[in-house]
């Protein structure tokens, strides 16, 4: 290999691991201006070699020109939607068709999750590489959101290899805006004379479908996985929780409020905690994401025409919006 083509793979590693601890982590390990000179001198080096260019490098997270119209995709799984109850027997109620259809009396695990209030996305990784995302759109269609995701830095665009990388991996998760974020957004908006936002939800939507990457690219947007669709030639762990763990392994963000409760009176006590730590969190939440925890258990309840029957939102009261 040229000493330039292991110059270029060397920063670029460098600049990865940098901008995971930057990103997903909030713990730099250099100054800005320190990680700036090394993307200049990869940037410099990758002009140099274009024939050395990859979409994997981190000098390629803002693409090209903005696009005229999102081209769709068709989701090979369906993103289908959750079912939702609002209360405790609404819970009791889910949990007792769980166990009925399984024909288990004893205590379900559950892997519980929170709601986040964002926009359902789908990421396609081939050997590691980010090579597509989409919106869930209907469900069975999205759009083609990738150059707006790939702006996105907790999103890696080369998944850390362990060895155990999938070779096709599908992963799905919410994108989502911080209230901070979002404040701060309207602010800057109104203080320009566009047009503000009625809440990060909108705000994190309106973002990601922007034609022109370099606006998203400006856009304080966060991500959290919440589970894998596709995969081919690899294998996962026999449990969603462990899964979550796994994707975290491959330096995905995945959130570190998610509990595995044994039985519906560890989901309920989880429920009522969040529910009091709600208003502290950084960003929205509507409510918990409550699904069985083994992944054989979920194949044997498989899905109605409409949702996953493993699985279940259970909401918080609608709490007043931040649109100040
Ligand atoms: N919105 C959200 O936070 N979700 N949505 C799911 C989901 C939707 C379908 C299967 O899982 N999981 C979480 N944490």
């Amino acid at each position: 290999m040229e000493q330039i083509e292991k110059r270029i793979l060397k920063l670029r590693k460098q600049l990865q691991h940098w901008e995971y601890l930057y990103y997903s982590e909030a713990t730099p390990e250099v100054t800005d201006s320190e990680y700036d000179l090394v993307m200049a001198e990869l940037r410099m080096l990758e002009a140099k070699r274009p024939d050395l260019l990859t979409i994997d490098s981190p000098s390629q997270r803002i693409g090209g020109q903005a696009q005229k119209k999102f081209r769709r995709v068709h989701h090979d799984f369906p993103m289908l939607s959750l079912d939702n109850v609002f209360e405790e027997a609404g819970f009791l109620l889910f949990d007792k068709r769980v166990r009925k259809k399984l024909n288990h009396d004893k205590d379900i695990t559950y892997c519980c999750e929170l709601k986040l209030d964002g926009l359902a996305v789908s990421l396609l990784y081939d050997n590691g590489k980010l090579i597509r995302a989409a919106t869930r759109g209907d469900g069975t269609i999205g759009e083609d959101i990738t150059a707006n995701v790939r702006t996105i830095r907790t999103i890696p665009l080369q998944l850390k290899d362990h060895g155990n990388l999938p070779k096709i991996m599908e992963i799905r998760g919410e994108v989502f805006m911080s209230k901070a974020g979002f404040l701060h957004l309207n602010e800057t908006a109104k203080r320009e004379g566009y047009k503000v936002f009625v809440n990060p939800r909108n705000a994190a939507a309106g973002s990601l479908r922007q034609l022109n990457p370099e606006i998203t690219a400006k856009r304080p947007l966060m991500f959290y996985c919440y589970g894998v669709g596709l995969i081919k030639e690899g294998k996962l762990p026999k449990s969603h929780w462990e899964c979550l763990q796994q994707l975290k392994a491959w330096e995905l963000p995945v959130s570190n409020q998610i509990c595995r409760c044994i039985g519906s009176v560890a989901v309920l006590n989880f429920y009522w905690k969040i529910k009091k730590l709600r208003s502290l969190l950084e960003f929205d939440i509507d409510g918990l994401v409550i699904k069985v925890d083994s992944l054989a258990l979920q194949q044997h309840l498989g899905f109605t025409a409409r949702s996953p029957r493993w699985a279940i939102a259970y909401k918080f009261p609608v709490q007043e919006q931040l649109t100040r």
